[in-house]
């Protein structure tokens, strides 16, 4: 008999609709009896270690998500699932493949539609979920995301659409998997795995979008702030307005990281374009590229490194790796 423990979050996988249409917080989860749906015999125990809109989950609330990770594989788990709004799922995903080193499945997945509209897909979802978490080879491939019947990486998978069921796509390189009605099938395995042992989510960084025409006045507004670290979304290949070079690099010299990666859906920010705010510059100047990960996984990556290290040329090798 295998061991699985499903821990709830909250999101639209555990809410309902009401009369008005609005879809709240409910006192429902999908599936909350398994038995008799898989082929072997499991034993699963389930938890609810908090219920939230995934827009309210904070760096703090995923620490205590793996803090129950580690607990329930502890308690003896040989696979966890965990269900979670989809806003942020990404985030807790790459969050949690960053700070836990198991060899277990942990599998995270949602849904676009609560427990009581037509074509719900959390109950499919939860279902896919547990069947990779009791697959033994889903346990050395880091965190994974598992929605549509697709199975994803952590550090590549990202929400694509508002309300579409395939909303989850990695674009760098593709799902790593598929479920299938006949079992589960690995097409590639991750290269790398980052991991930091944290004990703390303390730091403050901040994301912020380039744009056309962006200016220092935002850059001026934030120096106010005590920040920590900056993530910036810049155009194309890895390029700035000009007029923001002058305030990138005075929190350069305040010793503040800025980690660059490109708002394109795809592909990798480097330091290719020689003009004023181009690519070179920005690197000369010490911003760090980072190698294809987006924004908000950039920010979770840099506030956990920098619990670990200040060091620029360590900050600089996590986010070339
Ligand atoms: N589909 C969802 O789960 C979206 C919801 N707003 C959440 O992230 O909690």
């Amino acid at each position: 008999m295998r061991k699985i423990h499903i821990i709830h979050t909250g999101g639209t996988i555990s809410m309902e609709e009401d009369q008005r249409g609005a879809v709240k917080p409910g006192d429902k989860h999908p599936l909350s009896d398994l038995s008799g749906l898989f082929d072997i015999e499991i034993d699963v125990q389930i938890s609810e270690i908090f219920r939230l809109p995934s827009p309210h989950v904070t760096l703090a609330h995923m620490r205590q998500l793996a803090q129950g990770i580690e607990e329930a594989i502890q308690n003896g788990a040989e696979g966890v699932v965990v269900t979670h709004g989809t806003d942020t799922l990404e985030e807790t995903a790459y969050f949690l493949d960053l700070v836990l080193q198991q060899n277990v499945p942990i599998v995270l997945t949602g849904a676009m539609r609560s427990n009581n509209e037509l074509g719900a897909d959390g109950p499919h979802n939860l279902f896919s979920a547990v069947e990779v978490a009791l697959c033994k080879e889903a346990g050395d491939k880091g965190v994974l995301v598992v929605m549509n019947d697709e199975i994803h990486t952590a550090a590549n998978v990202t929400k694509t659409h508002t309300s579409n069921v395939a909303t989850f796509q990695s674009p760098q390189y593709g799902p790593i998997g598929i479920v299938t009605k006949r079992g589960v099938n690995f097409h590639h395995a991750p290269t790398s795995h980052d991991h930091f042992p944290i004990t703390e989510t303390k730091k403050n960084v901040i994301l912020l979008k380039a744009y056309a025409g962006m200016d220092e006045q935002i850059f001026q507004a934030l120096s106010s702030l005590k920040i920590d670290g900056l993530v910036i979304e810049a155009l194309g290949q890895g390029n700035m307005p000009p007029q923001t070079v002058p305030q990138l690099q005075k929190y350069i010299e305040k010793g503040i990281p800025i980690v660059l990666v490109s708002r394109c859906f795809n592909g990798i920010a480097q330091d290719v374009y020689g003009y004023e705010g181009g690519g070179r510059m920005l690197k000369e100047l010490g911003i760090i590229f980072s190698n294809g990960l987006n924004g908000q996984k950039a920010r979770i990556k840099l506030a956990l490194a920098l619990e670990t290290t200040s060091n620029h040329e360590v900050l600089s090798q996590y986010f070339t790796q």
